[in-house]
């Protein structure tokens, strides 16, 4: 299967990165991939002054625009992610949809950013949003996929949680900057992808100065060997890559690591 990254330039205007948004999803479907993924808060700049303002409830335009790329170009739509407001609260959800724009997945990030890093980056997310309860699987015609947001990718035991429960591939919408992104973007995923054996999919905004947050960009994806398959610079940009999923079952068989062991 083929999965397109699309590390786009976000911007202020929310409408544009809708239009921006459609415009990637239709040339991955134009170059062939089966699923397109979008990177953490698409349509809003990644910085707590903007997620109260961004934010829209399950079902609102962004989500309905998101379906409607889905359906019109009959391709997967990993919808990177989006501020939600529900009942008051601010979470950082990702949805996904089928080829015919139906929901298939509603997650909302668990373990919220805060950082603060000597002489470095802080974050703290958690000023303005609420943790989401725990990480999941969804059934596509090629396998079960796990998705978990940014800051999960750093706690192995969710990612082991989502490989018992059968993901051959794990997508992570995500946001390093210029701190952590050097430091661990590339090490965490292929760690997750050796520890669990599975494809590790990792989807950033493009980088932008003008910002107060500069994303590290390089999305990129892990095989289940842990080599990287591809891996992006910080500009906008997108790349299609062939998945070959018959390489989780054929690592698991070369080194049996996984309990219970997983057969053919
Ligand atoms: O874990 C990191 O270093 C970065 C995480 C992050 O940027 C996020 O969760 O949005």
């Amino acid at each position: 299967m083929k999965i397109a990254l699309l590390q786009m330039m976000v911007t202020a205007d929310k409408e544009k990165n809708l239009k921006r948004a459609e415009e990637l999803v239709n040339k991955a479907a134009q170059g062939g991939a089966d699923m397109a993924v979008l990177p953490e808060m698409f349509n809003c700049p990644y910085d707590n002054a903007y997620f109260p303002e961004y934010a829209e409830p399950k079902g609102g335009e962004t989500y309905r625009r998101l379906s409607e790329m889905a359906k019109e170009n009959a391709i997967y739509v990993v919808g990177g992610s989006i501020p939600q407001i529900k009942e008051n609260k601010i979470y950082n959800t990702s949805y996904t949809f089928d080829r015919q724009g139906n929901e298939l997945h509603d997650y909302s990030k668990t373990h919220l950013f805060d950082i603060q890093v000597d002489g470095g980056q802080a974050f703290k997310e958690s000023d303005t949003l609420t943790p989401g309860n725990g990480m999941g699987v969804f059934q596509t015609e090629f396998g079960l996929f796990g998705l978990g947001i940014c800051f999960d990718v750093r706690f192995q035991s969710d990612w082991e949680m989502l490989q018992k429960q059968g993901a051959l591939v794990c997508i992570v919408p995500g946001a390093f900057n210029m701190t952590t992104g050097p430091a661990h973007w590339e090490l965490l995923f292929r760690a997750r992808a050796v520890d669990n054996q599975l494809f590790m999919v990792g989807v950033s905004p493009a980088r932008d100065l003008d910002f107060s947050y500069h994303a590290y960009g390089h999305s990129l994806v892990a095989d289940p060997w842990g080599s990287v398959l591809t891996q992006l610079g910080f500009e906008e940009d997108i790349a299609i890559v062939s998945v070959d999923l018959e390489r989780v079952a054929s690592v698991r068989r070369q080194i049996p690591i996984l309990s219970p062991p997983v057969m053919e």
